[in-house]
C-alpha cells in the first residue's frame, strides 16, 4: 500500500532542521541569528540617519556634533555591512556542508532500503525529489536558511517599524497594511498561474532536456547514425523550442500586467502618505526631521509587510517539500534487518520451499506468480523455463528475498524468510541478473565487490579463470586494475555483453555462495563460452544448489531438475527426457528450436 506523504507542521520541520544543524553545524546556526539582527538593523539605522542630521542642523548643534553623530551612524552601517557580506560568504559554503548531511540521509536510505521499496513508483518518486532537494545551493535545504534569515529579519523589522508608526497615525498603518497585501494577492495571481500551467512548461523542457541529454549518449550514438533520426530529434527540439518560448511569452505579459497594477498601487499608497505627511508638516505637528524619518518608515514598512507575505508562501513550499523528503527518509521497512534470526554456517546449502506463494506487483491488476509450489533441494540443479513475461526473474526475486509474496510463504530451511536477517539471507546467493549494473572501478574490485585492499587476489584469478575471461584481462595493460567504463576514465575500458556476463559470473563465483542463480547466462556467450559454462556446472557448481533461467531449451539439459512456467504458473516439471516424452508444452518449445537447427544443417549441407 502506498505510504502517505507526512503532514508535520511548519514548526515541526523547522525544529528538524535546527536540530539537525545544531548537531552537525552549530555554527550555521549562530551565523544565521548574527544575520537576522544585521538584516534587520541596517534598514532601521538607514532609516532613522536622515532624521538625526537634520534634526542637529535645524536645531543648529555645533558642527563637530553633526560630524560625530553622522560618522557614527555611517561607520555602524559601513561596518555591518561589511559583517553581513562577511557572514554571506560564510553561510554559503556551511549551507553546502548541510546539503551534504542531507544528501547523505538519501543515498543511505537509497542504498540500506528494503529493495521492495525500490520497486515501488512512489517511493522512487520521493526519492528522485529527496536528492533534488538538497542537491546544490540553490536546494530547497539551502533555501531553508536563507528563507529564515529572511522572515526572522523582515519580522523585527516589521515589527519596529509599525511601533514607530502606531506613534503617528494607526489609520495610516491599516492603509499601508490593506494596500500592500492588494498588491501581493495581484502578485499571487501571477504564482497561481505559474502554478495551474507548470505541467505545460515541464513537458517541453523535461523533452528538451531528454533530447539534450540523448544527443550525446553513447548509447544512443549508433541509433541515432543508422536510423538516421536527427531530423526527427531536430523537429522534437524546434516543436518544444517553440513551446516553451510562447509559454515564457505568455508568462513574461502576465508579469508585465500585474507589474503595472504593482506600480500604481505603489503610487497610490507612497502619494496619499505623502500627502498626509506633508499635510502635517504644514499644520505644523510634525517636523521636517521626523517627515523625513516618517516617508522612509512607511516605504520600508511596505516592503517588510511585501517580503514576510513571500517568505510565508516560500515557507509553505518548502515544508511541503520537507514532509515529502522526510517521507522518504522515514519510509517504513518491512524486513528483518539485524534484527532477524541469523544464518549458521551460510556457506551450507539449504532446502528453499515456496508454499502457495503468489505476487502481483503494486498498482498491477494480475499476478505474476500464482499459488506456485516448488521445494529446491541441497544440491540441486534447476532450470527455469518459460516464454518472455512467464514470470522467471520474479521466481528468482522471491526465492533470494528481494521481494516479500502478496500470498503465501518462502520457507529457508523450514524457516520463514520473513523471520530471518535478510541481510544474512542474501549472503546466500550469488545472482547473475539479465539488467546488471557494474561499477566504475577496477576490474579486480568487481569481481571482489570490495576495496582493493581486501581484494584476494588469487582468488579474482581462478574466478576470472573459471569464467573464461581471464585471458582477456592478461591481455590488458593493467591487468586486474584495469578501471572498467570508458566514460568515466580516460584509460578505462569497455567489454562486450558477453564479456560483462562473464564479469558478472566470476564476481558471483567470487561470492562462493551456497546458491548460484543464472538468468540467462548464456543470452551472450559464444559456443565456447556457453560449453565453458556447462563444465563450470559439472566442476565448481556440482556442490552448490542453482537455478538456471534459459531460452535455450537445450542448455537446461545438465539441470537435474526442469520447470516450465507460463503465466506465473508451473505448468510442466521434471528431467529433460521426462518433459519430451510428456509431449506437451516443453516438447512443443524444444522442437519449434530443434526444428530450426535440423533445418539449417540441412540447408548448410544441401550448399555445401
Ligand atoms: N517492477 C515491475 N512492476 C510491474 N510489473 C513488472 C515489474 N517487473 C516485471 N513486471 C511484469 O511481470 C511480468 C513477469 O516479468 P518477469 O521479468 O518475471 O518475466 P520473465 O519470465 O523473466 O521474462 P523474460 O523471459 O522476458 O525475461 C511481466 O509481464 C512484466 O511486465
Amino acid at each position: 500500500m502506498e505510504e502517505k506523504d507526512k503532514e508535520y507542521s511548519i514548526l515541526q520541520n523547522f525544529g528538524y532542521c535546527i536540530k539537525a544543524t545544531i548537531q552537525n553545524y552549530p555554527k550555521l546556526l549562530v551565523l544565521c541569528v548574527s544575520l537576522i539582527v544585521i538584516n534587520a538593523a541596517i534598514p532601521v539605522i538607514t532609516a532613522f540617519l536622515p532624521k538625526v542630521v537634520i534634526d542637529e542642523i535645524v536645531n543648529q548643534k555645533p558642527l563637530e556634533h553633526l560630524m560625530f553623530a553622522t560618522g557614527l551612524f555611517l561607520g555602524t552601517i559601513i561596518i555591518m555591512t561589511s559583517l553581513q557580506k562577511y557572514i554571506d560568504r560564510l553561510i554559503y559554503w556551511h549551507k553546502y556542508k548541510m546539503n551534504t548531511y542531507f544528501l547523505k540521509m538519501v543515498t543511505n536510505k537509497s542504498l540500506r532500503t528494503d529493495y521492495c521499496n525500490q520497486e515501488d513508483e512512489h517511493f522512487r518518486n520521493l526519492q528522485s525529489e529527496s536528492f533534488a532537494s538538497c542537491n546544490g545551493n540553490f536546494s530547497y535545504y539551502a533555501r531553508i536558511y536563507d528563507t529564515s534569515v529572511g522572515f526572522m529579519a523582515n519580522l523585527l523589522g516589521f515589527v519596529t517599524f509599525f511601533y514607530v508608526l502606531i506613534r503617528l497615525n494607526i489609520i495610516i498603518v491599516f492603509f499601508l497594511v490593506i494596500s500592500t497585501l492588494a498588491s501581493y494577492f495581484m502578485n499571487k495571481r501571477i504564482i497561481k498561474w505559474e502554478k495551474v500551467n507548470n505541467e505545460e512548461k515541464i513537458s517541453y523542457t523535461q523533452k528538451l532536456q531528454y533530447i539534450t541529454k540523448v544527443s550525446g549518449e553513447i548509447k544512443a550514438a549508433k541509433d541515432i547514425r543508422l536510423y538516421n533520426m536527427i531530423a526527427w530529434l531536430n523537429s522534437v527540439y524546434r516543436v518544444n523550442m517553440e513551446g516553451v518560448n510562447s509559454w515564457y511569452k505568455k508568462y513574461a505579459s502576465k508579469i508585465f500586467k500585474v507589474s503595472i497594477c504593482d506600480c500604481s498601487f505603489s503610487l497610490v499608497r507612497e502619494g496619499v502618505t505623502y500627502f498626509y505627511l506633508l499635510y502635517l508638516v504644514l499644520q505644523g505637528t510634525l517636523t521636517v526631521a521626523d517627515f523625513v524619518l516618517y516617508f522612509n518608515v512607511i516605504v520600508g514598512f511596505s516592503a517588510w509587510l511585501n517580503s514576510l507575505l513571500g517568505q510565508v508562501n516560500t515557507i509553505n513550499r518548502l515544508n511541503v517539500s520537507i514532509n515529502r523528503f522526510r517521507t522518504f527518509v522515514e519510509y517504513p521497512e518491512k524486513y528483518c534487518r539485524n534484527s532477524g534470526e541469523k544464518i549458521h554456517d551460510f556457506l551450507k546449502p539449504r532446502t528453499i520451499e515456496l508454499k502457495n506463494v503468489s505476487y502481483q506487483y503494486s498498482g498491477e491488476d494480475s499476478k505474476v506468480i500464482d499459488d506456485l509450489s516448488l521445494t529446491i533441494n541441497p544440491g540441486q540443479h534447476l532450470a527455469v523455463v518459460g516464454l518472455n513475461g512467464a514470470g522467471k526473474t520474479t521466481l528468482v526475486k522471491l526465492i533470494c528475498g528481494l521481494i516479500d509474496p502478496t500470498e503465501g510463504q518462502v520457507l529457508y530451511d523450514g524457516k520463514d524468510l520473513k523471520v530471518l536477517d535478510r541481510d544474512e539471507v542474501y549472503k546466500a546467493f550469488g545472482v547473475v541478473f539479465q539488467q546488471y549494473s557494474i561499477l566504475p572501478v577496477t576490474i579486480a574490485e568487481i569481481v571482489a565487490e570490495n576495496i582493493r585492499e581486501n581484494v584476494n587476489v588469487d582468488r579474482v584469478k581462478k574466478c576470472l579463470e573459471q569464467a573464461g575471461l581471464m585471458e582477456k584481462i592478461n591481455s590488458l595493460k593493467y591487468g586486474l586494475d584495469t578501471k572498467y567504463d570508458k566514460t568515466m576514465w580516460e584509460d578505462g575500458i569497455d567489454l562486450s555483453g558477453g564479456e560483462k556476463q562473464k564479469l558478472l559470473l566470476a564476481r558471483a563465483l567470487y561470492k562462493n555462495s551456497p546458491i548460484v542463480i543464472l538468468d540467462e547466462p548464456t543470452a551472450a556467450l559464444d559456443p565456447i563460452s556457453e560449453q565453458n559454462m556447462y563444465e563450470l556446472y559439472n566442476g565448481v557448481m556440482d556442490s552448490k544448489s542453482s537455478i538456471f533461467i534459459s531460452h535455450r531449451l537445450a542448455s537446461t539439459r545438465f539441470c537435474s531438475h526442469i520447470i516450465l512456467l507460463e503465466n506465473g504458473k508451473i505448468i510442466e516439471c521434471g528431467t529433460h527426457d521426462e518433459l519430451l516424452s510428456l509431449h506437451g508444452k516443453y516438447y512443443e518449445l524444444f522442437e519449434t528450436q530443434a526444428k530450426h537447427y535440423r533445418e539449417k544443417k540441412v540447408d548448410e549441407y544441401e550448399h555445401s
